[in-house]
Formats: structure tokens, C-alpha cells, sequence
């Protein structure tokens, strides 16, 4: 096993440290000795319960209600989940049996758990979750059980998925999520059996994308914290802070110019685990040698692309998998907190306190629809996608079993109660464009579906072709079916035979050419899109052009201060937005492919009279054409006033790579990983990704 360090050149210092690991090895997990042949630590059933694997339209299907895929790409609004919510309970600890501590705790099974009174006036209390985990419970079973694996599944299929663990300080939460710390220290051992759910996580991930064949699979990853109510990159030795910024275009809050590291392989992750666990904050408190003092969010990207169509046409979504460990609450009384310890203290339960007022809303349903104070902290800004939103979400609600933690372990045990109420809406992320196509098929399934219905009703195989065409000619008078009056089953049923079989062949006319038809506009519209794709990425590549021209010519003593274009050139490759920006546009006279004004519209092949009214209008409404080269321009603008990273790289018309217009030398990468900022995933075509610098201070020029 190889192991290095290397850093970037920039000033930009991103380290992962990566190590080569063997197939064979990682395909076999290790699992805790004392697994077998004992009785099962946990009980009841998680609400993701269904194991892993399958495809997508399986594990959609199945024991969820997330079949958002299958009936439209975005969720039906009765289409609700709550999120899952498990207890996981650690043994006493050596410090607790020392001073002859009790455990309190009982699992009468079917997901209960039930805490001894502590006092003669109090009375028992019982709680029920999806999943108890019992003090011998392993890391393994909490991979098994837990509902991670299906959650998974999900992040592959496209959905925004997390986990988090909370409870008070030394309850566990980390121990579940990675493992003990030191597990991460010098010279760690990859395969040791005290590693947690997220190690596991990712040798599930990988053996699931690699069952799927007919999936292209990029992965990305991040790994941050938030220490003192500030965002630090935990691959980004700098610890400079960073924004947390609202994007309109996910509507979602996301971190500005976090480092992402390309992962093709498992150590890749495992690689940027390791680096993240090493740089978080880490102190030592009276009840915790190793206690975290800050949040940590975990997130690997999973972009996914399936071909939809033989014109070339590709589906592509974007999964995520959060694993969040929350700094534990804490009574600073009894952790003996002061000073820096006693700040973060106050930073941490403050964060989690907001976070509490967050789910309390959320699971009322009368106060679900007002005011949540998401952006009272950067920990719940954060999560508010994950708690309410599109995602799924899995809590793992971390306790202690000891008598003299009672009252911790009740507040834990309620909090997670409340969220086990709250109701997320999953979607799967994906393209509009691509979302048609998706509704397009759909559509044509359905019809399908209804001739195979309307076949079986009047007992008729599929006609013969030159049958087709006869009866067409006889039937459809420009376009219409003319039916028989009156047309109902009881009328059928008393019709002559040979009027009878008049009417068969009609409706089976009918349906054919409704078949034709549709496939038909599936293929010019399928063309459309891509030709529609392939423009937009030319006008982007342009405008950069554009930009960087501009650039130069305005620091140039010798260039003029206006710059003067080819008119013929712009006329053919220039869209219409850089048309503005020259001051030549004319939008009446535009054509709507987007090739040259209106006069030429008759000799392309891609005009808009060669397009059925029904798919303009639908393109229209999605703002696919005309309208999305508005979207263009609109971004364009956004893009220089916020100096986003959204639009850092750009692609040539062919899908090809990514380039940075600075030499290479200033280039920071993250061993020889390809980094880029969160903002900007490619799709799978854009394997060729170079590495580029979310620096802070902005982003680099870039040309193609
Ligand atoms: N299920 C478990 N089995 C064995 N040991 C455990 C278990 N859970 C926790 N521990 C041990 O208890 C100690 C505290 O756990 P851990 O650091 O994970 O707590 P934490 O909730 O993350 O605390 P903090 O919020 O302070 O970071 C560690 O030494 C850990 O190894």
C-alpha cells in the first residue's frame, strides 16, 4: 500500500492524502468479530427498509413511496416521506463503570426503547423509532439496518440524500459516522473493523455503481466544517472562511468556492476522509478525550448519465450524500468548559439550538407552513434542503445509557422524536430539458399502453402494414378520424359485423398514426434538444471568448477602447445575447434556431417551420429555445456581477475538456486530483476536467 503527501503549487495548499488500495481487499468489508451467532442488537425496521441494489426503477418502485421518478421527475406533492430516524445506544463507558454508573435504558423491541425513572416520583418513558441499535450493536449492523444502503440507492438515482447524527457530546455520533479517531491517525489502517458507516458507505457506493453497466458515473467530493459559526474547507489547509451563499438556481443554500476532488476511485474518498478527519477541530473536555468542536458535512456529488435515445440523447441526474456529524450539546457545567473550549461551547449549542427551533417547526404542521429560521445559523442554512426539502434524510440519534446522563438522553430521544415527524418532498434532480424528454416517453408508454388496451377490447393482433396504409387512406381525412356516431359499447355490441369491423380498423388507424406521429415529434424534438445543447455551449464558449477579448483590448494602450466585429461572423455563430453586447441585435428579425435572423429561417434544417406547433409551444413553456438563450445571456450578466464560480470552465461544441487559461504551475490540485468549485459539476462527458482554483478572491480567465 502506497502512501503520499504531496501539495498543490498554489497558494491554495489542498492536500489529499491518497493511497492505493487493492479491489480485492475493498469488496470484502470487515466485519466485527462477535457478529454471528449471537442475538440481533437492534430492533424494528427503518422506513428505507429494502436493503440495496436494483436499478432505478426497482428500488423506486418498492418499499418507499419515492417513486418520484417513475411518475413524473418531479414529486407528486402527496408524495411526502418522513424522515427516518433510528437510535443507535453505546455501551457505559470505562469512566462510567468506574464510578459504578447504571444504565437506565431497555429495549422492549419493535423499535422501542423505554428509560428507567431516576427518581421514585418520575415516571418510566417510552419511545419508539424506526430502529433501536442496543450497546453490542456493530458499525456493521448499523450499515445493514439503519436504511444507509437504500438511502444510497437513492443518492444514485438522483436524489439529495443525508445523514446525520446527533446527541450529547460523547454519546457516539462520531464512533458511528467514521470510527474512533485515531483510526486516522499516522499510518492508518483502511480496512480496520472500528471503521464507521461512511467508510462502509463508500464501499457500498462503488459496488453498486459498478453493477450498473449502462450508467456513466462521476464523483465528487467535499468535506467541510463549521467551527465557530464560520465554514472552513477541510481539504484547504488555509482554514480561510468561507460564504455561504443562496443560489436561485437550486434554490438552496451552497458553500462559495469549496474544493471538490474528482473521485475515480474508492481511495480517492477514502483518501479525502482521511485528509478532512485529520484537519477537523478536535478538543479534549471532561467527558470526551477526542470531542468535536464543529459540525462536519461530508458531501460526495454523484453525477450519473444514461443514454435516453439513439439520436443521442443522454439523461443525466445529480445525486448527493451528505453525512453530517454534529458537534455534540453540551452542559458546559459538567465538561468543565472555559475559554476557547467554553466558545465553542456556546458556537456549537447555539448552532444546535436553532437547528431544534428548526424541527420543532417543521414537525407541527401548523407552524410547517411559517416562518423556519433556517438562516439563524450556517449549520441549519445548510441542512435546510435535507430537513424539509427535496431530499431524504436518515437521523441517527446518538445516546448515552448511563443514569448520570438521563437528562441528556431525554432531550436527545425527544428531539429525535420531533424530527422523525417532519415530512421531506424527494425529488430527483435532474435537467428540464432532460425531464422532458423523460415526460415525453412517458407520454408515448402511455399511449402505447392504451392501444395495447383497445387492441385486447376488440380481440384484433397488429395489422399488417399495407393494412395500415389502406385503411388510413379510407379513415383519416386531413388528420381526423371520422368515428362512427354515438360510438359506446352497448351500440358495438348490437352493430353488424361488417360495421363492426369498419370501426376496428378505424380506431386501429387511428392509433397507429397517433404512434407514428409521436414517435415522429419524439425524434425531431430529441434532435432539437441537443441541437439546442450544442448552441447553448457554443454561446457560452463565445462569450468568454468575448470577455477575455474584452479584457485585453481594454488593458491595451494601442487596442481601441470599442471593439469592432465581423458582422458576418456574429450573423452565423453569434447568438443573439452577443449580439446585445455588440450592439447589433435585432430580437424581431432572430430566427428561432438561433442560425441567423428570420429571412434564412426557410433553409435551415432546423427551423421553426419545420417544427409541429405543439412542440414549439412546449419548448416555449419550457423555456427551451428562444427563451433559453435569454437564460443564457441573464446568467452571463449574473455571472460577472457575482463573480461566481458557476461558470468557471466551458466546454467546446464537442463535449470536450475544461481548460484554464493560467499556467499550470499556478494551478492548485489535490493530488493529482481534478478540484472544482462546487458549482460547476460536469457531466460525465467532461471527463477531461483540468484543475481549477476556487480562489478566494475570484475566478481565473478561461479559454477554450
Ligand atoms: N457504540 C460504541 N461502541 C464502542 N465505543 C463507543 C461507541 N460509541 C462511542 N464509543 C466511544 O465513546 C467515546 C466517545 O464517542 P464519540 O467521540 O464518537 O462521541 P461524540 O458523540 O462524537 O462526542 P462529541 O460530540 O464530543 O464529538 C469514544 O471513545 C468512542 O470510541
Amino acid at each position: 500500500m502506497v502512501s503520499s503527501r504531496e501539495q498543490s503549487p498554489g497558494s491554495n495548499n489542498a492536500i489529499v492524502r491518497k493511497r492505493t488500495l487493492n479491489r480485492s481487499e475493498i469488496s470484502t468489508p470487515a466485519t466485527p468479530p462477535n457478529h454471528h451467532g449471537r442475538r440481533e442488537t437492534f430492533t424494528g425496521s427503518s422506513t428505507f427498509a429494502g436493503g440495496g441494489g436494483g436499478n432505478m426503477a426497482s428500488s423506486l418502485g418498492s418499499a418507499t413511496s419515492l417513486n418520484t421518478y417513475e411518475s413524473d421527475y418531479e414529486a407528486d406533492p402527496t408524495d411526502n416521506t418522513n424522515i427516518n430516524v433510528v437510535v443507535r445506544v453505546r455501551p457505559l463507558n470505562s469512566k462510567e463503570v468506574k464510578t459504578g454508573d447504571e444504565m437506565i435504558t431497555h429495549f422492549p423491541g419493535n423499535g422501542q426503547i423505554w428509560l428507567e425513572p431516576v427518581t421514585p416520583k418520575e415516571k418510566a418513558k417510552t419511545f419508539t423509532y424506526n430502529v433501536v441499535f442496543e450497546p453490542e450493536a456493530g458499525q456493521e449492523d448499523v450499515l445493514n439496518h439503519s436504511g444507509v444502503k437504500r438511502l444510497i440507492d437513492m443518492a444514485i438515482d438522483g436524489f439529495s440524500c443525508t445523514v446525520f447524527c446527533y446527541g450529547q457530546t460523547g454519546s457516539g455520533k462520531t464512533h458511528t459516522l467514521t470510527g474512533p479517531p485515531h483510526l486516522f491517525e499516522k499510518n492508518p489502517d483502511p480496512f480496520a473493523s472500528e471503521h464507521g458507516l461512511v467508510f462502509r458507505s463508500f464501499l457500498y457506493l462503488f459496488d453498486q455503481i459498478q453493477n450498473r453497466n449502462d450508467f456513466h458515473f462521476v464523483l465528487k467530493a467535499s468535506f467541510l466544517e463549521i467551527y465557530n459559526e464560520k465554514v472552513i474547507d477541510l481539504l484547504n489547509t488555509s482554514r480561510k472562511p468561507l460564504a455561504v451563499r443562496w443560489s436561485k438556481k437550486s434554490r438552496g443554500f451552497f458553500v462559495e468556492n469549496l474544493f471538490m476532488v474528482e473521485c475515480e476511485e474508492f481511495d480517492d474518498l477514502l483518501a479525502v476522509l482521511e485528509e478532512g478527519m485529520r484537519n477537523r477541530a478536535v478538543g479534549r473536555h471532561n467527558m470526551n478525550e477526542y470531542s468535536s468542536r464543529s459540525h462536519t458535512i461530508l458531501t460526495v456529488h454523484i453525477t450519473s448519465e444514461q443514454k435516453a435515445s439513439d439520436q443521442g440523447v443522454f439523461i443525466s441526474r445529480h445525486g448527493k450524500l451528505n453525512f453530517v456529524d454534529l458537534a455534540g450539546s453540551e452542559m458546559t457545567k459538567k465538561t468543565h468548559s472555559e475559554g476557547k473550549t467554553l466558545e465553542e461551547a456556546n458556537n456549537i449549542n447555539k448552532s444546535l439550538m436553532v437547528l431544534g427551533y428548526c424541527i420543532a417547526s417543521l414537525s407541527d404542521i401548523k407552524k410547517k407552513t411559517g416562518h423556519i429560521p433556517y438562516r439563524d445559523s450556517k449549520l441549519t442554512k445548510l441542512l435546510a434542503d435535507s430537513l424539509a426539502g427535496n431530499g431524504v434524510t436518515l437521523m441517527i440519534a446518538c445516546i448515552s445509557p448511563a443514569k448520570s446522563n438521563m437528562s441528556e438522553t431525554l432531550n436527545t430521544l425527544r428531539y429525535a422524536a420531533r424530527a422523525k415527524r417532519i415530512k421531506t418532498k424527494p425529488v430527483v434532480v435532474m435537467d428540464p430539458r432532460e425531464a422532458l424528454i423523460v415526460s415525453l416517453k412517458r407520454e408515448v408508454g402511455a399511449l402505447r399502453e392504451e392501444n395495447l388496451q383497445l387492441r385486447e377490447f376488440v380481440q384484433v393482433g397488429r395489422p399488417a402494414t399495407s393494412d395500415l396504409e389502406r385503411w388510413q387512406g379510407n379513415t383519416v381525412t386531413n388528420g381526423v378520424i371520422e368515428l362512427p356516431e354515438g360510438f359506446d359499447k352497448e351500440k358495438l355490441e348490437q352493430m353488424e359485423p361488417t360495421q363492426l369491423i369498419e370501426t376496428v380498423m378505424k380506431f386501429l388507424s387511428e392509433n397507429a398514426a397517433l404512434r407514428q406521429e409521436n414517435w415522429e415529434l419524439i425524434a425531431v424534438r430529441d434532435l432539437l434538444i441537443r441541437d439546442q445543447e450544442l448552441v447553448c455551449r457554443e454561446n457560452e464558449r463565445l462569450l468568454r471568448k468575448l470577455e477575455d477579448v474584452n479584457n485585453v483590448c481594454c488593458r491595451s494602450p494601442i487596442a481601441p477602447v470599442r471593439l469592432s466585429y465581423s458582422a458576418d461572423k456574429l450573423a452565423k455563430s453569434q447568438s443573439d445575447d452577443e449580439l446585445a453586447s455588440a450592439g447589433r441585435r435585432d430580437d424581431e428579425n432572430w430566427g428561432y434556431d438561433g442560425t441567423g435572423p428570420n429571412k434564412d429561417k426557410a433553409d435551415s434544417p432546423n427551423s421553426a417551420q419545420q417544427i409541429p406547433d405543439a412542440i414549439s409551444k412546449e419548448l416555449e413553456k419550457r423555456r427551451i429555445g428562444k427563451s433559453g438563450r435569454s437564460n443564457i445571456s441573464e446568467s452571463y450578466k449574473n455571472h460577472k456581477r457575482n463573480n461566481s464560480w458557476d461558470k468557471v470552465g466551458s466546454r467546446d461544441s464537442s463535449g470536450g475538456s475544461l481548460k484554464s487559461a493560467g499556467s499550470s504551475d499556478s494551478l492548485p490540485t489535490v493530488q493529482g486530483k481534478r478540484v472544482v468549485p462546487n458549482s460547476s459539476l460536469s457531466t460525465p462527458r467532461n471527463r477531461n476536467l483540468h484543475a481549477v482554483s476556487p480562489s478566494n478572491k475570484g475566478r481565473k480567465n478561461l479559454v477554450v
